[in-house]
């Protein structure tokens, strides 16, 4: 079965995603989705990306690391299939109900109501999310949100002066993380303005990550060291991220169509 596919990327955090809206894919294993997110064999990317139709919003977005595990947001991601439905569109994740809509060049989505409490990220046994008494390395006291997926944030003085490739899948699966974490690391760089690190959950360094950056302006706004609107500078570039308390989170940025192609599913499957 020829399948055909888009690539798209957000600040660099690279995707294929498959249209599954009018025609339905064969059945999707972890290994299909981690072989064809492979770099050297496969067609590559950061996550797998699939809409389908949906009972409950306008269509489904599933998403799939580049390890294969299916989670539950992806906030570059949810920018890139804006970009692609072109027109404002309520969509069913996983990770609850997310409402797209296209701007010049990129999108705007708002993600949700962040939870904060510990069983809600989920941690494996209770403590205070806000200053957690836990520690890796030069990593400590950090916070935890959940934006759909589950974060970690640590604050430092210099986030680029962090060897997070070393440190990053060492908390990821620490067991304090039932379900694993995405690991930020953030230094404020102004006012309401935070440069940040992230190693993501399944995947690894990413150019980008919009659920990072919208768990870290949340914790910085909640840790009253930045206001809202925040501007969080990634290696890929900047996100704008607005939040108050009791709200949900509005991410603003850019979004990129790369190419187009196809494949077959039984080399893949
Ligand atoms: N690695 C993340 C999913 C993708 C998040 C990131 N690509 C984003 O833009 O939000 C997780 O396992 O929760």
């Amino acid at each position: 079965m020829r399948i055909p596919f888009i690539k798209m990327h957000g600040l660099g955090n690279d995707f294929v995603v498959l249209d599954a809206r009018e025609t339905a894919l064969p059945a999707i294993t972890d290994a299909i989705a981690a072989r064809i997110a492979d770099r050297r064999e496969g067609i590559g990317c950061d996550q797998m990306i699939v809409l389908e139709p949906s009972d409950a919003a306008d269509f489904k977005m599933r998403i799939f690391n580049a390890d294969g595990g299916e989670v539950e947001a992806c906030g570059n991601a949810s920018r890139a299939v804006a970009l692609l439905h072109g027109t404002a569109a309520r969509v069913e994740t996983a990770g609850g109900t997310i409402a797209l809509e296209p701007a010049e060049g990129g999108a705007s989505v708002d993600m949700g109501v962040p939870k904060f409490k510990w069983d809600a990220v989920p941690l494996a046994y209770a403590m205070d999310t806000a200053n957690m008494p836990v520690g890796w390395d030069d990593l400590d006291a950090p916070m935890a949100i959940n934006v759909g997926n589950p974060h970690v944030i640590f604050f430092v003085d210099d986030a680029d002066a962090i060897n997070l490739a070393a440190i990053g899948p060492v908390i990821e699966t620490d067991p304090l993380f039932p379900e694993r974490i995405n690991v930020n690391v953030a230094s404020v760089a102004g006012e309401d303005h935070l440069t940040l690190h992230v190693w993501e959950r399944g995947v690894g360094l990413t150019r980008a990550c919009g659920t990072g950056a919208c768990a870290t302006a949340v914790a910085a706004i909640r840790k009253g060291i930045a206001r809202s609107p925040v501007n969080v500078t990634l290696p890929g570039g900047d996100l704008t991220i607005a939040w108050e308390q009791g709200g949900s989170i509005r991410m603003t940025g850019p979004a990129t169509e790369a190419y187009r192609g196809s494949f077959e599913w039984d080399d893949y499957s």
